[in-house]
């Protein structure tokens, strides 16, 4: 029988229920309760890519769907309205997308009456067409996260973010050697900071050097914080929060001698893998980074936070949290710091980023740790490596990435990187 796309629809759709059901989750949580382990690897793939590009235009979406709704039906027959605009509005070809949806609609237990209802409002968003959708304007973050990211950078920039979070993001890889013969390899672009940019990628482990371990997915933004850190052949440093491991293999690939350690043992699993793929080496250790102990020439920590930096790939994440557990992530911050400073021999540096657009987690965590260490300067020459604009270096000595740089280039994750220097 021919494939007609519904069990991928409607795995999409459920993972949408949960994500913002009564309980919100994150997706990663949602798919590591199983979500989409039955299906096949391209239908699980098509899945989340369905679930992913409704989450980041749901606003848009439900501003179509208001005009034909005179009040939202129940979350899943809403989810599956949702998820068919999207793919309408972004090209999906509109006997098909309908056809698939009202089946599975008709396929529920208890709400295949609505699949009438959902019908005839696809084919009229059929009707409307990508105009309409190109028309709106695009979705905003949420109040509790608006706000506070206004306060730090002004209604402009977010409303500039918003557009690249709307965007999505382009896949990134960072070469174990060679970005321009990688490039050549992937048929990808080499960005100004190194790392190898490619605009339509599919499937991942297919692509050329994958197996033979000669690069790794890393968001361009990811890779500042090791540039910036520049580890040299034979230095010891420790990599603190280190899974999956994007930091650990730029290090080890520099020739320096690598401690990696994370407190998540299935994450420190996927660390080994990568490690072993791309035949780099680092001493490996399960445990929490507060309870290190040795003395090390450079660290770097990317310390848990809230993530606000990635929502060009996590369009979950605004509708899946609300900020409740930033304060416990800001007070762990905090004490990685002094603890990754004990373990720093002097003339040592310890690069301090996360992927957070929150100055809480960044700029004032630094500002504060300069407050309390006499020993600690910030060192600003470290943060100019190649292409990053000196205009992006802030006033306390560290570095702010966000989502609206590069737009031209398509954008880049939203991350501070400080190099804090023991005197
Ligand atoms: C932002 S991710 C790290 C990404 C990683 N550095 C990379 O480049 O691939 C943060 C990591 O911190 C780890 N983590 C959270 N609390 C920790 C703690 N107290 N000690 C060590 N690791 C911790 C999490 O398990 C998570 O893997």
């Amino acid at each position: 029988m021919a494939d007609t796309g519904v069990q991928a629809r409607r795995s999409a759709v459920n993972l949408l229920d949960q994500i913002l059901g009564e309980e919100p989750c994150l997706m990663s949580e949602a798919l590591a309760g199983g979500t989409l382990d039955k299906l096949p690897p391209d239908d699980r793939a098509r899945a989340q890519r369905l679930a992913t590009d409704t989450l980041r235009g749901m606003e848009r979406a439900d501003r179509l769907l208001q005009k034909h709704l005179n009040k939202y039906p129940p979350l899943h027959i809403h989810n599956v309205l949702r998820v068919g605009t999207v793919e309408l509005c972004q090209g999906g070809a509109a006997h098909g997308v309908v056809n698939a949806m009202v089946t599975l609609v008709s396929q529920h237990r208890t709400l295949s009456h609505l699949k009438g209802l959902t019908n005839a409002v696809l084919r009229k968003i059929a009707a409307e067409g990508p105009d309409a959708w190109d028309a709106l304007r695009a979705p905003r973050l949420p109040k509790w996260l608006r706000g506070p990211l206004i306060e730090a950078w002004g209604a402009d920039a977010i409303a500039a973010m918003e557009i690249a979070h709307l965007a999505g993001a382009p896949l990134d890889l960072t070469a174990k050697t060679d970005p321009a013969a990688l490039a050549e390899a992937v048929g990808g672009t080499v960005l100004p900071t190194g790392s190898v940019r490619i605009k339509d990628a599919g499937q991942v482990s297919a692509m050329p050097g994958f197996t033979e371990g000669d690069w790794w997915v890393q968001d361009a933004a990811a890779a500042v914080p090791v540039q910036v850190l520049a580890p040299q052949a034979g230095e010891m440093v420790l990599d603190l929060c280190a899974a999956p491991g994007g930091k650990t293999m730029q290090i080890a690939a520099s020739g320096a001698k690598v401690t990696a350690v994370d407190v998540s043992g299935p994450r420190m699993s996927r660390v080994t893998e990568n490690l072993s793929r791309t035949k780099l080496t680092a001493k490996m250790l399960v445990m929490d980074a507060r309870n290190v102990e040795g003395q090390f020439d450079a660290i770097v920590l990317d310390a848990p936070c809230s993530a606000t930096g990635t929502l060009r790939r996590h369009p979950d994440l605004p509708y899946a949290k609300d900020g409740a557990e930033f304060g416990a992530l800001i007070a762990l911050q905090e004490e990685l710091i002094d603890h990754a400073w004990s373990l720093l021999k002097p003339g040592g540096r310890l690069v301090f980023c996360t992927c957070s657009l929150l100055p809480d987690e960044g700029e004032v965590q630094v500002d504060e740790a300069l407050e309390r260490h006499d020993d600690m300067t910030c060192d600003t020459e470290a943060l100019k490596v190649s292409g990053i604009d000196p205009a992006w270096i802030t006033s306390e000595g560290g570095l702010r990435l966000r989502p609206d740089y590069w737009p031209e280039l398509g954008g880049m994750d939203g991350f501070y990187i400080a190099c804090l220097r023991k005197d």
